[in-house]
């Protein structure tokens, strides 16, 4: 029960949203659309029914006329009258086709609706790198973002629409066919009792007795399935980063290395998918076996009375058909039971993905950053930064960066200059005290460049959109940054992060600087694959073109902190780096 009303909880969580969006106003029509259609077809399949007992009847009792008119026309009986066989299966056909088209297009837009959002969530409020470095320490589980993204909200739309129409369209054949299962039934007598519509209550116990029987034998595949999916984006992952990294893994020569790890991520997927193989393989014999045996059971219990001359053949097929809807609609649990805990498990990862978002978004730690006036400097009031696990990195620090003036920062490897950057960045979760920024632009720049992908033209301008940018200004720039020999190139796609040099790189970088003009850079080692010449150099060009910059570096050359007009040791707020 307490499970049942957490899968309750999750999807409540996850769907809510749409159906209360700017969009849903198209969602609810859609969705009374397809549920509309849905019971129209169990109305044509009851109706179905019907003219199959006529024409089954007709052939029993071989007369041509009824069968042609229960086949093709109508058919009045004293208490209806019933539309031929084809009359009833043309329309069907045609709101079958239109039922499942509306509920992908419901699919499809509740699916762009929920990638948009989660999209957003995880890059406006800079949450990739906030969940990236909460992760080990949050209480739900966030791992793997991407396939979340990609794969799960598909999954996780496609299957609660299909499970709910299915739940939906039972529940109607069940209403549909209980009455006529009552009626066609009869009744029998056991030990003196005269049992009235007893196919009705062989029906409910049998489903009952299977469905309870299938979710205890079942209902370990949802944990299960949940490895499943974190072990396949594991190796998944696994096999990305060697791609990303085929260079330094040659270099290195750790083939034989990565492919022991990789082997041993594969060999997580191998055995968890054998403890879903043992476990479907029971629950296959279950439903297979319920499955295959209720249509010949109805089948075997009403030829008693066919056989007794009490029903027609065309009834006795009409009973075996009333007896297995009335049971497919209650054996919901049993039949569907393997779909449902793929389903449950996309909805418990999904939705702890988007609580770790939500947790996360709420937990403002950008509150403790105040914006002052534009040309003012940065100052920190007794800012504590944490690290991950809660110890402290860096304690108490107030200092003052002076707007307009070259700053180096400086301190011991691992003392956290480039965690104190992040603090300032307001990207850091761990901080307390208080920030002064000013309302400039500011650019942070690391020391791995970051090269997104597409053209080199995007790689220059980002995250400026590259048609903001005049393409002389482009050609220009790489050239200001020693990269004319690229300009030919500059609207190629490649994998330039793999095709430039790292000095290259930060080149590119410091175009990119040249192009976003901000008012106060911060450069974390941002040349550090470039000799002392080059440096200066790029640093005496951002000087030059964006004259009233605020330069704030961290470097640990002694010709490039010379380079700075103010040294600030980050070092003394440290308990010291971690040995
Ligand atoms: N995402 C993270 N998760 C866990 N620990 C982190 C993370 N980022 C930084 N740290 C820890 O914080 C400490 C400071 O790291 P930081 O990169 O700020 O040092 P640094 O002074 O810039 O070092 P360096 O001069 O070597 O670049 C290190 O002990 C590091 O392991």
């Amino acid at each position: 029960m307490k499970s049942f009303r957490a899968a309750f909880d999750d999807l409540w969580y996850l769907s809510r949203p749409y159906f209360t969006s700017e969009e849903k106003k198209s969602a609810w029509v859609l969705l009374t659309a397809v549920l509309g259609l849905t019971l129209l077809l169990v109305g044509a399949d009851v109706l179905q029914s019907f003219s199959r007992n006529i024409f089954y009847t007709a052939l029993q009792q071989r007369d041509v006329t009824s069968f042609l008119r229960g086949l093709f026309w109508f058919v009045r009986t004293p208490s209806m009258i019933i539309p031929g066989f084809f009359i009833i299966t043309l329309p069907s056909l045609l709101i079958s086709v239109y039922a499942t088209y509306l509920q992908q297009l419901l699919q499809l837009r509740w699916r762009r609706w929920m990638t948009h959002r989660m999209l957003a969530q995880w890059l406006d409020q800079n949450l990739a790198f906030r969940i990236a470095v909460t992760r080990a320490h949050l209480k739900e589980t966030s791992d793997n973002p991407d396939q979340r993204i990609q794969e799960d909200i598909d999954g996780f739309v496609r299957d609660t629409l299909s499970q709910f129409l299915d739940i939906v369209s039972r529940t109607i054949t069940f209403v549909s066919y209980v009455g006529l299962l009552w009626a066609l039934s009869g009744s029998i007598t056991v030990l003196g009792v005269r049992i009235p519509g007893y196919f009705l209550w062989i029906a409910l116990l049998y489903s009952a007795f299977a469905s309870i029987v299938t979710h205890l034998t079942g209902r370990r595949l949802i944990p299960l399935r949940i490895t499943q999916q974190k072990a396949e984006a594991d190796f998944r992952y696994g096999l990305v980063h060697v791609r990303d990294h085929a260079d330094s893994i040659a270099l290195s020569g750790g083939g034989d290395r990565e492919k022991h790890l990789l082997l041993g991520k594969f060999s997580s997927v191998y055995d968890n998918f054998l403890g879903i193989m043992t476990r479907t393989k029971w629950l296959g014999f279950l439903t297979d076996g319920l499955g295959t045996l209720s249509g010949n059971f109805a089948l075997l219990v009403g030829s008693i009375r066919y056989f007794a001359g009490k029903i027609t053949f065309g009834t006795l097929m009409q009973l075996v058909q009333a007896f297995s809807r009335v049971e497919e609609a209650l054996g919901w649990i049993w039949s569907a039971y393997p779909a449902i805990t793929e389903w449950r498990a996309n909805v418990s990862r999904l939705a702890s993905f988007q609580r770790t978002m939500d947790f996360i978004a709420v937990s403002d730690h950008d509150s403790l950053r105040e914006k002052s006036a534009s040309n003012s400097d940065i100052v920190t009031e007794n800012l504590t930064v944490l690290r991950p696990d809660g110890s402290v990195l860096l304690s108490n620090v107030n200092i003052t960066l002076p707007q307009g003036q070259d700053i180096v920062l400086t301190g011991a490897s691992g003392v956290g200059k480039s965690t104190f950057l992040r603090a300032l960045a307001g990207i850091w979760p761990f901080t307390s005290g208080q920030i002064h920024v000013p309302e400039a632009r500011v650019m942070f720049l690391s020391q791995r460049p970051y090269l997104p992908l597409g053209t080199l033209r995007e790689a220059l301008c980002y995250p400026v959109a590259p048609e903001a940018v005049p393409d002389e200004r482009v050609c220009r720039i790489l050239d200001l940054v020693g990269l004319s020999f690229l300009a030919d190139e500059r609207d190629t796609e490649a994998r330039w992060t793999e095709r430039l040099s790292p000095g290259e790189q930060q080149r590119l970088m410091f175009g990119r600087i040249l192009i976003n003009r901000p008012e106060w850079i911060f450069l974390d080692e941002t040349t550090s694959n470039l000799d002392q010449e080059g440096e200066i150099r790029l640093y005496d060009l951002l000087r030059e073109h964006i004259p009233n910059l605020t330069i704030v570096s961290i470097t640990h050359r002694q010709a490039l902190q010379d380079q700075h007009a103010v040294q600030i040791d980050i070092g003394c707020h440290s308990p010291g780096p971690r040995v």
